[in-house]
């Protein structure tokens, strides 16, 4: 604080000398949101009813960023769609958006609103930073003016964009992101023409930030980490839960742990979407989580992280992710292999019959080794292991390389694959291993009750996912979940790929 004082005291020249004094650790906030949603209409509602509805949904934010507040954030990340929802049209979202500016120009909406007017709703956005002096991460729609000068420009004369943007504890505008891998149903929003590799520094280290289906793909997710050296990923999201691989906490923190950064995912609230989880994710495990399927609440999550994680002692050195699978044998024939579906992919499945035992199971390039011992095997749960190596096609296209043991949906072996979310068994022991041809490999380990299991699983440098003595609660999953980026088709895919290609 500087105080108004005749001479220069020691605190008003520290300060000055040091505007922001670096911090080891800083607590961070992400809020899941219930987002109201506007009623679904043909035509685009006027404005001022837009902002009405924008404002309801921020009267809720105001209050969970009050109360991060308080709990001493330094940060806080609120979803994708968490201020207007999903159901538009190009014409209907219109309303709903406003000109952002590039950030370079400096702007603190909140002590100057009319310099890019009008903008309530980034006006309002800047003085909740402000006034609670933590930043606000928050995803909003911008429109860009284009003219028939440019033959992309789309017919409304408007460039429209799913976009996150930082204010900063004085509330100014600090970064701006277009997503560039738009879901197949955004077809309310254009893809920027290149991917935007957004970044901004703090005392509390350095940010990127991207948005959802972003996270699949390599650009921009991938090179803000390993080109950037972000040491925390900002991700707001609406993410659609699937079981058993690709659920929000469970592939979230893997991509973290996979990549070695922090990690804030702040997911949308809406149970019939299966939209829920949350969570502060550091390299080595997850420090706070929400999943919930039971209510339409919101949820605010605090937890401290490391500013800088690599730097930290306990990061671990650079992981080989096929080393121990490449030097051993195959652990099991594969007589008893049989196919089963997991997301609309075949994998090629071998079942755990014993309570303890080592067992291979490969599908083309791709063989995945799992040696393990249950505390007791259940008569009405059966457990598989699993191999996928292919390109995964509906809802978006991209090549996958996975090994995964996880509980069939019953006794039946045709039910492995499908979703389920409960379980009795637990593992004594786990040690899961595959000849990944990437070094892209995400970790995951899901529990009963769609549920992490923080501080009881690891990689070593090997690339043997371990855990030493069990989780505490029954094993729904657990998966090396590998991305081969170049043998992905070029990105970003448009909506009219997803029309061709789309099942579901
Ligand atoms: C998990 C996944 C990828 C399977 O296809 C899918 O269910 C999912 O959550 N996709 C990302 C969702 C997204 O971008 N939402 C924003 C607009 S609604």
């Amino acid at each position: 604080m500087i105080t108004f004082q005749p001479h220069i005291d020691a605190t008003f020249l520290i300060v000055l000398v040091f505007p922001a004094c670096a911090l080891d650790s800083y607590i961070a906030a992400v809020y899941e949101h219930s987002v109201i949603l506007p009623n679904v209409t043909g035509s685009p509602v006027c404005p001022d009813d837009a902002l009405m509805l924008m404002n309801k949904n921020m009267d809720v934010l105001e209050e969970a960023i009050k109360a991060a507040a308080q709990q001493h954030a330094h940060i806080i990340v609120t979803p994708e769609d968490g201020i207007y929802g999903w159901a538009f049209t190009r014409d209907t979202i219109f309303p709903y958006l406003e000109d952002i500016p590039d950030p370079q120009v400096n702007w603190i909406p909140c002590t100057d609103p009319k310099r890019f007017a009008p903008a309530p709703v980034q006006e309002r956005l800047s003085c909740m930073a402000r006034d609670n002096a933590l930043y606000v991460v928050a995803n909003i729609g911008d429109k860009k003016p284009c003219n028939s000068s440019d033959p992309k420009c789309p017919s409304n004369g408007h460039y429209q964009y799913n976009t996150n943007v930082v204010f900063d504890s004085d509330g100014k505008l600090v970064a701006r992101y277009h997503k560039y891998n738009l879901f197949m149903s955004e077809t309310q929003f254009d893809y920027p023409k290149e991917p935007e590799l957004v970044t901004f520094n703090t005392p509390f280290g350095k940010f990127g930030l991207f948005t959802c289906f972003d996270i699949l793909f390599h650009d921009p997710a991938v090179t803000l980490v390993s080109e950037l050296q972000v040491d925390t990923v900002l991700f707001t999201t609406a993410w659609m839960n699937v079981l058993p691989h690709l659920t929000a906490i469970e592939f979230h923190s893997a991509w973290a742990m996979g990549l070695g950064v922090n990690f804030l995912a702040a997911d949308t609230h809406n149970t019939s979407m299966a939209m829920t989880g949350s969570g502060i994710y550091a390299p080595d495990g997850p420090r706070a989580f929400h999943y919930d399927m039971e209510t339409e609440n919101g949820h605010l999550l605090v937890a401290e992280l490391s500013s800088h994680p690599r730097l930290s002692p306990a990061y671990p050195a650079a992981v080989n992710w096929s080393a121990y699978a490449k030097s051993v044998k195959r652990f099991s024939s594969d007589d008893h292999d049989f196919n089963g579906i997991i997301f609309f992919d075949q994998f090629t499945f071998t079942e755990l019959s014993k309570p303890e035992g080592n067992l291979t199971v490969c599908q083309k390039d791709l063989c995945c080794h799992l040696s393990y011992r249950m505390a007791e095997k259940q008569k009405d749960e059966v457990y598989v292991l699993g191999a996928f190596d292919g390109l995964h096609v509906v809802e978006g296209q991209y090549y996958l390389q996975i090994c995964i043991l996880l509980k069939c949906e019953s006794t039946d072996l045709k039910t492995c694959g499908q979703p389920v979310a409960i379980a009795q068994t637990k593992f004594e022991t786990f040690s899961l291993s595959g000849t990944f041809g990437t070094t892209y490999v995400f970790p995951e380990v899901l529990v009963s009750g769609v549920q992490l299991a923080p501080g009881e699983f690891q990689v070593l440098s090997d690339g043997r996912l371990i855990s030493q003595n069990g989780t505490s609660k029954p094993v729904l999953t657990v998966a090396l979940f590998g991305r081969c980026y170049e043998k992905d088709p070029p990105q970003p895919q448009s909506t009219l790929l997803f029309l061709n290609n789309g099942a579901a």
